[in-house]
This record gives structure tokens, C-alpha cells and sequence, in this order.
């Protein structure tokens, strides 16, 4: 075992032992941007889903404008997520060389390890993930090889399931904002076959968080993403009018719905994906979960018929999630301007 993460740590590809450092180390030391500045002057929408009368609108306005919003009384029980944060902060202050037995291969889509888009930058982000899809069991027995693994892998199951039905629910209500119905995007909308992957966050405590990153500006590669914050501040969005990072604050609760670069494919860029970042603090272990929901396996997103005309041809070619996650693999944020059609404007 001790072989295996010492390689791995000389590769850099595990994350660092946070514990075990006092200082910010060069590996993880970003110099401070000035160049958009924090706006608190703005929010994101929060969209109550109890109140069916104007949902579906107030949704399309926030996807146009900000591709980010926040909901409440969405139905997922509070105390779910409770367990959830429970259950996630369980895992994350594990020792080092423990969390390391269930660590992400180099193919691979589940386990522990650092933020995949970690190889585009210099340095290394304050933070460290776990991936699920599917059943956890294998990976949690290897966190806990002597403990009782069984409440972990259960909240993980039913959040899985729960944030599954609250994905299909939000998919209606962004699809009919745009005059669409699930008829129009067959092969959308169908439990059976959709896929779904449940992402945990960790930041933990920063010694120097203005000089530290927790997740570099991205955009995800979902249809969208929601994502739960977990009561503690950190998630910023950038606002392109304003030309700014605007902070989501966290409301208890609530679950945050991120548009993401298949939607952005789909609507014909009428919905822009939501480039964001999560910062860190010195104070509290920060810990978040994200539930990416993405089409069938098989499926190719391309822009809807229904939304395209002469004035507006489709400007993306068709592609599956796997297609579009290894362009972004090669290409980062560039990945939507790869797969953009070359005849369009
Ligand atoms: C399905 C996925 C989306 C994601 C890559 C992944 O395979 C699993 C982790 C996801 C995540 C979480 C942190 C930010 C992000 C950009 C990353 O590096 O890994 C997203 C990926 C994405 O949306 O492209
Ligand atoms: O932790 C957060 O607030 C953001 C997480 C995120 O953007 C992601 O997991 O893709
Ligand atoms: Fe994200």
C-alpha cells in the first residue's frame, strides 16, 4: 500500500495529506487574481418548486441570464441531506493512507482523488472528491475494511435515487421553458436509461485561503447538476454582464440546479452553461455533493430541431456524454468550441 501512494504522490495525483501540513505548500500557492471582482450586490435566483404557478418561467429567466439557480421545497427530505453532510464528512477525515485504498484509477469514474481538471493547472486545488455511481459497497469496503459500512453506502443509495427524481422533475421544468415537451427530446426523461454520477467535495481547513484555490472555474459537462452545499459558503458563479464572481449563499435546505454543457448543446446555446469556482476558508471543513445528471449512454445531444431555423442553425454537432467528457479531458473549457459546427456564426 505504502508503495502504491508514494507513487502516486510523486505524480502528484493524489491529493495532499491536509492534515499533515501547517502552511500553504508552493504545490497548492495560486497568485491572487484581481481581474473580476467579487460582486455582493447580485444573487442567483432562489425558486420555490411548492409555488407550480410561475416555477417553469422563473426557471427559464435564471437559465438565460445566470444558468444557475438555487431551489427550495424541492422534496428531498432535509434530513437526508443531513446524513448526507454526515456521511460525507465521515469519510473525508478518514486518515490519508485510508482514503488512498479507495483511490480513483487513472480510467476510472469512482473513488477518491483529486479534481480531474487538477492536469490544467500549474498548481494544485484545496480540495479532494469522491465518485459514486451506482453501488459504493466495493469502494467502502476498502475505507472501512473492519467498520460497518452499511449506513454509508445506504444514504449514498437513496440520495442517488432522490436526486435522480429531483434531476428528471428539473429537466421537465427547464424543457418546457423552452416550449419543449418530453415528446420533442425522445430518449430524454427516461429513468431507466439515464445516467447519473454523485460527486463528493471536500475543502478542507485553508491556512492561507486568499492564496489557495478549492476548485478552479469550470463549467460541468452534465445536462445539469445539482448540488448541495451543505450550509457553508464557497460556491461562486460568474455573472457575464457584470463581468464578475457573484457568491451563491448557501440557504438551508436548498439544492442548487447548475446548468451544464449538454444544455447548453441542447437549447442551441439559448441556456449558457455556469462557469464557477469554489473558494476556501480558513475556519470550517467545507464539504459539498454534486449529483451530475447526463443522457443515456448511447444518446447523441445535439441542439433541438425545435429550437433551430435558418436564423438559427444548430451550432454543435451531435455527441454522447463520453464524447464530450473526453474532449474536455483534452481540451478543458475550449471543449464546447471544439465540438461547435465550423458553418455556423
Ligand atoms: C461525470 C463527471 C463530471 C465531472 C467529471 C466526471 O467524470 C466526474 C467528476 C466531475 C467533476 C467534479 C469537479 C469539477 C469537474 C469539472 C471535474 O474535474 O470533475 C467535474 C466534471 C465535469 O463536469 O466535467
Ligand atoms: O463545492 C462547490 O460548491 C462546487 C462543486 C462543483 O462545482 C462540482 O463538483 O462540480
Ligand atoms: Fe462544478
Amino acid at each position: 500500500m505504502n508503495s502504491m501512494s508514494e507513487s502516486f504522490k510523486a505524480a502528484n495525483i493524489i491529493p495532499l495529506d491536509f492534515k499533515a501540513v501547517l502552511g500553504l505548500p508552493d504545490s497548492h500557492t495560486w497568485t491572487p487574481t484581481t481581474e473580476y471582482p467579487l460582486i455582493l450586490t447580485e444573487s442567483v435566483p432562489v425558486i420555490d418548486l411548492f409555488d407550480s404557478s410561475n416555477a417553469m418561467s422563473l426557471i427559464g429567466n435564471a437559465c438565460e441570464k445566470w444558468g444557475v439557480f438555487q431551489v427550495i421545497n424541492h422534496g428531498i427530505a432535509i434530513d437526508l441531506l443531513s446524513e448526507l453532510e454526515l456521511q460525507t464528512r465521515r469519510l473525508f477525515t478518514l486518515p490519508a493512507d485510508q482514503k488512498l485504498r479507495a483511490v480513483r484509477s487513472s480510467e476510472g469514474f469512482t473513488g477518491y482523488g483529486l479534481p480531474r481538471i487538477s492536469s490544467f493547472f500549474p498548481k494544485l486545488m484545496w480540495s479532494e472528491g469522491f465518485s459514486i455511481m451506482g453501488s459504493p459497497a466495493e469502494h467502502a469496503r476498502q475505507l472501512w475494511p473492519q467498520d460497518d459500512h452499511t449506513n454509508f453506502c445506504n444514504v449514498m443509495e437513496q440520495c442517488q435515487k432522490e436526486m435522480m427524481g429531483l434531476s428528471e422533475k428539473m429537466i421537465g421544468l427547464v424543457l418546457g421553458s423552452l416550449g419543449l415537451t418530453h415528446e420533442d427530446v425522445k430518449g430524454l426523461g427516461c429513468q431507466a436509461q439515464a445516467q447519473g454520477l454523485l460527486h463528493l467535495n471536500s475543502y478542507p481547513e485553508c491556512p492561507d485561503p486568499s492564496r489557495a484555490m478549492g476548485l478552479a472555474p469550470h463549467t460541468d459537462s452534465s445536462l445539469l447538476t445539482l448540488l448541495y452545499q451543505c450550509n457553508t459558503s464557497g460556491l461562486q458563479v460568474f455573472a457575464h454582464d457584470t463581468l464578475g464572481w457573484v457568491p451563491v449563499d448557501p440557504i438551508t435546505g436548498a439544492i442548487v440546479v447548475n446548468i451544464g454543457d449538454l444544455m447548453h448543446i441542447m437549447s442551441n446555446a439559448r441556456f449558457k452553461s455556469a462557469l464557477h469556482r469554489a473558494v476556501v476558508n480558513k475556519i470550517h471543513h467545507r464539504v459539498s455533493v454534486a449529483y451530475f445528471y447526463g443522457p443515456p449512454r448511447d444518446l447523441k445531444v445535439s441542439p433541438w430541431i425545435k429550437l433551430t431555423d435558418p436564423d438559427h442553425p444548430p451550432l454543435y454537432r451531435p455527441v454522447t456524454w463520453k464524447e464530450y467528457l473526453d474532449a474536455k479531458a483534452t481540451h478543458f473549457n475550449k471543449a464546447l468550441e471544439v465540438i461547435r459546427n465550423t458553418t455556423s456564426s
